[in-house]
């Protein structure tokens, strides 16, 4: 039997997954589950083929019964196979994790009890450990956590205005995306350069979920997101940040309990509940509604914001990288960011742009721009080397 090491990576509108060789570490077949919450599709690249279908809505129901259809897939596709380590994105770590670990009872109780922290991705994160364990209980399993690599901060960037009891209890700004912003941080200097990757840099993870993370010397200063993947920019059905006074509004005036704003913050705000029409941002750049088109300037003003917010903490900007779904695809969005950062000296390549760069910044520019695809697997992927035993 094959023994291989998996690596899952659950995100709020996707499972992506890798699976390789145990001994030689070599990526056998990798490939993603798409489009959770509307027509989930699942993608498999194995053996130099790609092959593409529809996930049946039977399976959808809960993420416990989507993963076992999956690891079901893989087996059938790739043979039997015992996997002998799996290394999980788990989105919160909270104070106690601050790099990967192997996950022990006490550690997945631990990882349970931050489940209110991240309720849109822990529940799904751990029920992949779960489904790894159920189906090879001696597998080694590894947790690798989203908010990690946001240690470096300053205190001043990891604190809140509130009475310091709170900070004390954990109540943080924590930042998320870690995976991504630490791969991304290991090809700067290839792709940007070693002075822009020891300089400014701001990195824009634009997928379902969106932050902002400014770098200096590769090293997260500070970040958009902040106790809860909740905060900073305009995502697919989040709010991002907010005047917490419209929280208590709601709560006063319309009697909207925690779950209430959960559900309206968390789930039918951003794209979604600006454009009334979708979450996806290919949609949004497809419809004529003018709801539509004001979904995407939003999105757009918000990563603009922060983004000036982001360069005055950095004191100064050398380099912005896209990443994830939407800064890895949608060369207009790109446009439109970079467009409003004339002020900052950034002048694009609007080919280059278009033919996805990586550099799409012009040579006089004062800021170079790149996209670069991220790949949270690929961090999971050294964790689970590094930590398997
Ligand atoms: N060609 C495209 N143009 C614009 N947006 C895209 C394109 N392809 C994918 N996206 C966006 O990327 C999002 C998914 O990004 P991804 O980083 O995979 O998210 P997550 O990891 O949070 O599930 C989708 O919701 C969709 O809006
Ligand atoms: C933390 C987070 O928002 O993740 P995702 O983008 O996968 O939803
Ligand atoms: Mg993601």
């Amino acid at each position: 039997m094959r023994r291989a090491l998996l690596v899952l990576n659950t995100g709020s509108s996707s499972i992506k997954f890798a699976v390789h060789d145990a001994e030689s570490a070599a990526r056998l077949a990798d490939g993603a589950i798409e489009g959770i919450g509307r027509a989930a599709d699942l993608t498999l690249r194995h053996a130099g083929a790609t092959h593409r279908q529809p996930v049946e809505g039977g399976h959808l129901a809960d993420t416990g019964a989507l993963l076992e259809w999956l690891l079901q897939r893989l087996c059938d596709e790739l043979g039997p196979m015992a996997v002998t380590a799996a290394g999980h994105r788990v989105v919160h770590g909270g104070q106690q994790f601050r790099g990967p670990v192997v996950v022990t009872a006490a550690v997945m109780q631990a990882l349970q009890a931050l489940c209110p922290l991240a309720p849109g991705h822990q529940p799904h994160n751990l029920a992949g450990i779960r489904a790894v364990a159920a189906r090879w209980p001696d597998s080694a399993q590894i947790a690798c956590f989203d908010t990690a690599f946001h240690q470096t901060r300053p205190r001043v960037a990891q604190i809140f205005a509130v009475p310091r009891a709170l900070s004390d209890e954990g109540i943080l700004r924590y930042g998320f995306h870690g995976l991504s912003f630490d791969h991304i941080a290991g090809r700067l200097a290839e792709v940007l350069g070693d002075k822009v990757a020891q300089g400014k840099v701001i990195v824009a993870h634009l997928g379902s979920g969106a932050s902002l993370c400014a770098m200096q010397n590769g090293k997260s200063i500070d970040t958009t997101m902040g106790f809860t993947a909740l905060d900073g920019l305009m995502m697919g059905t989040r709010c991002g940040q907010i005047d917490p006074g419209v929280l208590l509004h709601l709560m006063r005036e319309k009697g909207l309990d925690g779950p209430a704003l959960e559900t309206l913050l968390g789930r039918e705000s951003g794209l979604l509940g600006v454009s009334g029409i979708s979450a996806d941002m290919r949609d949004l750049l497809d419809s004529p509604a003018p709801q539509a088109a004001e979904a995407v300037a939003l999105f757009v003003h918000m990563i603009l914001r922060q983004i000036g917010a982001l360069t005055a903490s950095l004191g100064g900007l050398d380099g912005l990288v896209f990443t994830a779904g939407i800064g890895e695809r949608s060369a207009a969005i790109r446009m439109q960011v970079m467009a409003g950062l004339d002020w900052l000296g950034l002048v694009p390549d609007e080919d280059a742009n278009r033919a996805h760069g990586p550099l799409i910044s012009a040579p006089r520019s004062a800021v170079a721009a790149a996209m670069i695809p991220t790949d949270e697997e690929a961090v999971i992927l050294r964790a689970v080397l590094a930590l398997r035993g």
